[in-house]
C-alpha cells in the first residue's frame, strides 16, 4: 500500500492560518509489511527512523492499537521551508492509521483530526482535500470550504536556509490594534470573495496586501520584496508561502519562463520549482 500526500502553500498573503493550496510536490509512504518494531526507511536527513517518526506518532494518536510496520518514506517537499512538510506528515499518519485499522474516516473527519493536531487548517485541509481551501474553527469544530482553482503557475523560490514555523511565528506581534485588525480582516475577506468570483486581477492585488504577518517576517526572508518587485514586471503576485522561507509567485503560465530568467539574472540562484495546484489531496494506492 502506498499513501501519497501533496505539499501545500498556506496563507496566500492575507489568508493567515485559513487559506491554503495543495501543490505538486509529494510525500510518499509505502507500507512494506509487518515488522518486529517500527522501521521508517528514508533519506530525509535527521528525521527519526523508528516509532518516534512524526508519521508513526500521528498514526498511534489516531489508532493506538496499531502493530509495528516497515515503512518506506520518500518526499520532494523540503522540510521546514513553508511548503507544509509537517502537514504532509500529519496527513500521512492519519491515513496510515485509517488504512491499517480500517477506520473508514470521512474526509471531514480527517480534516477535523489533522486541524486539531496542527492548530489551523490552512495546510492540512488542502493536503487532504486537494485544491484551494479556506477554513477555520468555530464552536470547537473545523470547517473547510473548497474554492475554484486559480488557472496559474505557482513558481516557488525555495531558499537554501530553513525557517522553522515556530521561529517565524515568534516574530509576530502578540496583539494588533483594533482598526488594523479589522482592516487586515477586510482585506482577507475580499481576497476570499475574489477567489470565489475568479476575479484574478483583484486576487493579485489583495494577495500582496497582507497586514497580518508578512511585514514582520520579511526581515527573516530578505528575498521576498525583490521577487515581488520582479513579479510586477510579469503581472504576477507574490506572497510568503506558509511561514516561509519559500516565496510563491502566482503567474500566467506563458510568462513563467521569462520570470524565472529574470530571477536568475538578479542573482537569485536557489532552488526554483514550477508548481501546479494538486486536485486530489491524499491518495491511497492499494497495489
Ligand atoms: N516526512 C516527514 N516525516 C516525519 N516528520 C516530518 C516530515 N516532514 C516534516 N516533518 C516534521 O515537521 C517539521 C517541520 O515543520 P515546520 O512546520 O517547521 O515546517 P513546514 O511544515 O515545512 O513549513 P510550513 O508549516 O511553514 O509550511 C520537521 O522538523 C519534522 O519534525
Ligand atoms: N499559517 C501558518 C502556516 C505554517 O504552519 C503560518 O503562517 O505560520
Amino acid at each position: 500500500m502506498k499513501i501519497k500526500v501533496p505539499a501545500s502553500s498556506a496563507n496566500l498573503g492575507p489568508g493567515f492560518d485559513s487559506i491554503g493550496l495543495a501543490v505538486s510536490l509529494y510525500l510518499n509512504v509505502t507500507v512494506k509489511g509487518s515488522a518486529k518494531k517500527w522501521q521508517v526507511d528514508h533519506q530525509l536527513g535527521d528525521l527519526p527512523h523508528d516509532e518516534d517518526n512524526m508519521i508513526v506518532q500521528i498514526a498511534f494518536q489516531v489508532a493506538p492499537q496499531l502493530s509495528p510496520q516497515h515503512l518506506e518514506v520518500s518526499s520532494d517537499i523540503p522540510v521546514t521551508h513553508g511548503l507544509g512538510s509537517s502537514s504532509s506528515a500529519i496527513v500521512a499518519g492519519i491515513e496510515l492509521a485509517n488504512q491499517l485499522a480500517n477506520l473508514k474516516l470521512t474526509k471531514a473527519a480527517k480534516v477535523e483530526i489533522a486541524s486539531q493536531i496542527e492548530g489551523h487548517p490552512d495546510n492540512v485541509a488542502p493536503a487532504i482535500l486537494g485544491g484551494l481551501v479556506v477554513g477555520t474553527n468555530v464552536a470547537q469544530h473545523f470547517d473547510a470550504v473548497e474554492a475554484p482553482l486559480p488557472p496559474y503557475d505557482f513558481v516557488a523560490y525555495i531558499p537554501t536556509y530553513c525557517l522553522a514555523t515556530k521561529k517565524a511565528r515568534a516574530v509576530l506581534p502578540r496583539q494588533l490594534d483594533y482598526h488594523a485588525a479589522t482592516h487586515a480582516s477586510a482585506v482577507a475577506n475580499t481576497l476570499v470573495a475574489a477567489l470565489f468570483k475568479q476575479n484574478y486581477s483583484l486576487v493579485k492585488e489583495l494577495m500582496e496586501a497582507d497586514d497580518f504577518h508578512e511585514q514582520y517576517r520579511a526581515q527573516l526572508v530578505p528575498e521576498l520584496m525583490t521577487i515581488r518587485q520582479l513579479g510586477h514586471i510579469y503581472d504576477a503576485a507574490t506572497y510568503l508561502s506558509g511561514a516561509g522561507p519559500t516565496i510563491m509567485t502566482m503567474i500566467t503560465p506563458e510568462k513563467t519562463a521569462a520570470f524565472i530568467e529574470a530571477l536568475r539574472k538578479n542573482g537569485l540562484s536557489d532552488r526554483i520549482e514550477v508548481l501546479h495546484p494538486d486536485r486530489n489531496g491524499v491518495v491511497v494506492d492499494d497495489q
